[in-house]
């Protein structure tokens, strides 16, 4: 069977702090979706795997420094976008070196997980925050 060449693979984490909940970051001006909340992450590049793709991302977005190993792999969700078929994998991570800083301009928040419903997410998100409340 041919491969579909329209899928995107997105990873993103769920960074969890106890005291101050769960890691958002909104998209920037300019983007499709912008001004929307998400989990920090993006695009697999070729060579990588998810667990690995994703602890670059956390590294070239916040400045952490993450353990694939500490990357719990938690629940996906599958959506269209863009004519396209994005399949994200999220991930909660609980361990991370350094203090998360946005090195691409986008704001951060901490949210905590039962105020997590009430952020504008993209359509993707919603499950994935479904069963984060049910997680945490
Ligand atoms: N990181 C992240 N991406 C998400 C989430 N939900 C969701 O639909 N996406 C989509 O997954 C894709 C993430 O890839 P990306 O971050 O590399 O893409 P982008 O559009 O920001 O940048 P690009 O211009 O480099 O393609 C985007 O289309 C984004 O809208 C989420 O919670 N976290």
């Amino acid at each position: 069977m041919e491969k579909n060449p329209t899928d995107v693979f997105v990873v993103a984490a769920a960074l969890v702090d106890n005291q101050r909940g769960v890691l958002v970051q909104k998209r920037p001006k300019g983007k499709h979706m912008a001004g929307l909340w998400e989990f920090p992450g993006g695009k697999i590049e070729k060579g990588e795997t998810p667990a690995t793709a994703l602890a670059r991302e956390l590294q070239e977005e916040l400045n952490i420094s993450v353990q694939v190993t500490d990357l719990e792999p938690v629940t996906f969700a599958s959506e269209p976008l863009e004519g396209k078929n994005l399949l994200l994998l999220l991930y909660v991570c609980k361990c991370w070196s350094g203090e998360p800083e946005s090195l691409e301009n986008s704001e951060l928040q901490w949210v905590m997980p039962d105020k997590l419903e009430e952020l504008d997410m993209p359509p993707a998100d919603g499950p994935l925050v479904d069963r984060l409340r049910k997680l945490l």
